[in-house]
């Protein structure tokens, strides 16, 4: 037998039954959140956010998500809901490659969620700086782009601070042609570096005629755009819509595909979640095989390698250390006699760190 269709207004009552349903359920959620915060009060415990666990919930939810919404977006209002409760025990103070718009800030958001405290920082350089004096509590860095590759200064600044990486963030990056004037007006486009690698194509068949300036974010892409008579900037929806420039073509990124994947950077180690990575940067003895040396514990037990990247080591003249990605966490039963093994065989070896993989 067919449903009866409901009336607009009856809908509407039934709405609002479910959302009185929600919000009673919030309260009650902040109420056992603010309790979990008390009883680590008492127990002497200096930080009251744990990303691990946060993950642990996310996935759960995306697992038991029965539709009609997208796993993506469940964990995106669960990673709001955590986020506030935190607020009320813990302001957590993130900084980011500012100025504000940027994708830095939208990787900020969807980690940490919007009830964070967000701090821009003026260079990647600048967000080490921060964590490290303690000014803010997290960092969070690009790292690579599924595109352009690695972001060598976030891997060699890395080395150089004793901080922990406690997460990791995919964010799909899509750029936009953004102005306050029609395209036939344009003369010059500000973009950033990276950005211009990643719209090569449509730009060179598109705008084949401008010029191209190069700016340090694609946040002051927008600000310059924005008070240039003749300008235009490849930039974020939020960036446009901070600086009142209207988006002229959207998504005009040469891979439809593009992600960047962002680490948070932090003081902290998480515990295992049984979805986890670890990042290690190691160094060979100069001889060869000795990178095959260095990997074979990894192949003999059978441990995931997702990536693999060489800079120079800086210490010497064409040497080199490894930046490796692992599946697993360090303390695993099976990787952590795996890592030992590697220690031994390294002439150089550090724990970047251990984290929960991206979860959405
Ligand atoms: O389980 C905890 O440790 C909590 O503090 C609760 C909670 C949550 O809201 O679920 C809040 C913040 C933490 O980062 C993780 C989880």
């Amino acid at each position: 037998m067919q449903k009866p269709i409901r009336s607009l207004a009856a809908l509407r009552t039934a709405i609002d039954q479910v959302d009185s349903k929600i919000l009673a359920l919030l309260s009650e959620r902040g109420q056992l959140a603010h309790e979990v915060g008390e009883l680590k009060r008492a127990d002497g415990e200096t930080h009251f956010y744990h990303p691990d666990r946060e993950s642990e919930i996310l996935r759960r939810i995306m697992q038991e998500n029965p539709g009609p919404f997208t796993d993506a977006q469940v964990a995106s209002i669960y990673r709001e809901i955590i986020s506030a409760g935190l607020a009320l025990e813990e302001a957590l103070q993130v900084a980011y490659l500012g100025p504000a718009g940027t994708f830095s800030q939208m990787a900020a958001q969807k980690h940490f969620g919007h009830s964070a405290q967000f701090q821009p920082a003026s260079s990647i350089s600048e967000i080490f700086r921060l964590v490290d004096s303690g000014q803010t509590q997290f960092g969070v860095v690009p790292v690579e782009n599924s595109t352009e590759g690695s972001v060598n200064l976030t891997l060699d600044l890395l080395l150089d601070y004793p901080l922990q990486i406690c997460g990791e963030v995919q964010l799909r990056i899509v750029h936009n042609l953004v102005a306050k004037i029609p395209m036939a007006q344009i003369s010059r486009v500000y973009v950033h570096y990276q950005t211009r690698a990643q719209c090569r194509q449509w730009l060179a068949a598109s705008l084949p005629h401008v010029e191209l300036v190069d700016v340090p974010s694609n946040g002051v892409a927008a600000e310059r755009a924005s008070s240039d008579p003749e300008g235009a900037a490849i930039s974020t929806t939020a960036a446009a819509e901070a600086y009142a420039l209207d988006i002229l073509q959207a998504g005009i990124e040469d891979n439809p595909e593009n992600t960047t994947r962002f680490l948070v950077i932090g003081k902290i180690a998480t515990r295992p979640t049984g979805q986890d990575k670890t990042s290690l940067v190691v160094a060979g003895i100069n001889r060869p095989g000795s990178l095959h040396a260095l990997l074979s514990p990894l192949a003999d037990a059978n441990v995931s390698l997702t990536r693999i990247e060489s800079r120079p080591a800086r210490s010497a003249v064409w040497e080199y250390v490894f930046y490796l990605d692992l599946l697993g966490h360090c303390q695993d039963p099976v990787l952590s006699p795996v890592l030992n093994a590697l220690a031994e065989q390294a002439s150089f070896y550090r724990c970047l760190g251990s984290y929960p993989k991206a979860v959405y």
